[in-house]
């Protein structure tokens, strides 16, 4: 079990890289405390499984450190790291029985019989792989083996860390969901630090009590999953976590408001000396209302999308189409409508970050 720091930590692909985009990861520092949950969540190739290397030794960081526990590891082979991955794809010996395949791991390190046996039912029981223990790994299914994978990374109590490369890549849809809340209370059980990369946001968010967002290469955000939604970080936060995403509307914020074409969105917050040009105001469809028209700022409504537990309305701000939330039991004679929010969810963005603004 182990805290895990990212000391001023960058990687390069290339021999001499001297521009931004040379770097696969650019610089972060972080420190991962020991028993966390964390996912590293971002669109393809952004860098996570660039990060999830270097934390393995898989790959050696053109800069900066990767301590465990205050011990740097940066340059030991994964083999000294004493740390368990979990890959996409079933990593079992299809010979042995189940019991076997999850006793190996400890086994190899020498673990005594009796305490093998009683570890080997406790994770099958967590598993839901107690009734399989006597069959080979063989005449499995996809979903078993794999479930086979998880229980080898994580029978062993003192690995330094759990990680997971996008591990529910092969599982059947139906069951992704009992297996993703599965490992989330696995992890509650074992205090083992685990990280675990995905692209899919309803994995990051059910597993990790802390999501790392990746983006070119860059941390944007740390955070809860509450506090993604809530407060992004950075416009790519928004529109990445969430479905559909936070609306961004170009404006031009001066003070406590904010101009879109025709429309002042009222601000929370006072800011000044923002960048021309470059500002973006953001909501999510989550946190703005169809209301009747007069109430709130005008909006002209496009269309409204029923998709069973909730209503949508694609509608025109200012001149910029964003979706918000139609109650239920609203009907509008025409298309004129109003939108009303609360202006504490409104978030302003110079360049893509998060500007805090003024306690008015
Ligand atoms: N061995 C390598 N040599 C050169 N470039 C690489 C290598 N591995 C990755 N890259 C590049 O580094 C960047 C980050 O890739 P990485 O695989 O870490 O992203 P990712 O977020 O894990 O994507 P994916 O989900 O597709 O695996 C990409 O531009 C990729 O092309």
């Amino acid at each position: 079990m182990a805290e895990i720091t990212l000391k001023s930590l960058a990687h390069s692909y290339k021999a001499t890289p001297s521009q931004p985009s040379d770097y696969a990861l650019k610089k972060i520092d972080h420190v991962w405390k020991q028993g966390g949950a964390y996912a590293l969540l971002g669109p393809s190739g952004c860098g996570k499984t660039t990060l999830l290397n270097i934390i393995s030794g898989l790959v050696t960081p053109s800069e900066g450190a990767v301590l465990f526990d205050g011990r740097d590891v940066t340059r030991l082979p994964t083999e000294k790291r004493n740390i368990a991955q979990v890959f996409q794809f079933p990593v079992i010996y299809d010979t042995m029985t189940v019991a076997q395949n999850l006793a190996f791991p400890l086994k190899n390190r020498g673990m005594a019989r009796p305490d093998i046996d009683r570890r080997v039912s406790e994770i099958a029981a967590l598993l839901d792989l107690d009734k399989d223990l006597n069959k080979r790994a063989r005449g499995l299914t996809a979903d078993a083996k794999q479930k086979i994978s998880l229980g080898r990374g994580l029978v062993r109590p003192d690995v330094a860390a759990v990680l997971f490369d996008e591990p529910l890549t092969v599982i059947d849809p139906a069951l992704k969901w009992e297996l993703r809340s599965k490992l989330k209370a696995l992890h509650r059980q074992l205090d083992i630090t685990m990280i675990y990369v995905t692209h899919d946001q309803t994995e990051a968010l059910t597993f990790a009590d802390t999501v790392v967002v990746m983006h070119d290469g860059a941390v944007v955000q740390m955070g809860s999953p509450a506090e993604l939604f809530e407060k992004p970080a950075h416009t790519f936060v928004g529109y990445f976590i969430g479905s559909p995403g936070m609306n961004l509307i170009k404006a031009t914020v001066e003070g406590r408001s904010a101009r879109a074409g025709a429309v002042t969105i009222p601000l929370e917050r006072a800011y000044r000396g923002l960048p021309a040009g470059d500002v973006e105001v953001g909501i999510r469809p989550e946190h703005a209302l169809l209301a009747e028209p007069g109430q709130g700022l005008p909006v002209s409504v496009r269309r409204i999308d029923d998709l069973g537990a909730r209503r949508m309305a694609r509608v025109d701000l200012g001149g910029t189409p964003i979706i918000i939330t139609a109650p239920d039991g609203l009907e509008l004679a025409g298309s004129e409508a109003g939108m009303i929010f609360d202006a504490r969810n409104i978030h302003v963005y110079a360049g893509g970050v998060r500007v805090e603004g003024e306690a008015a």
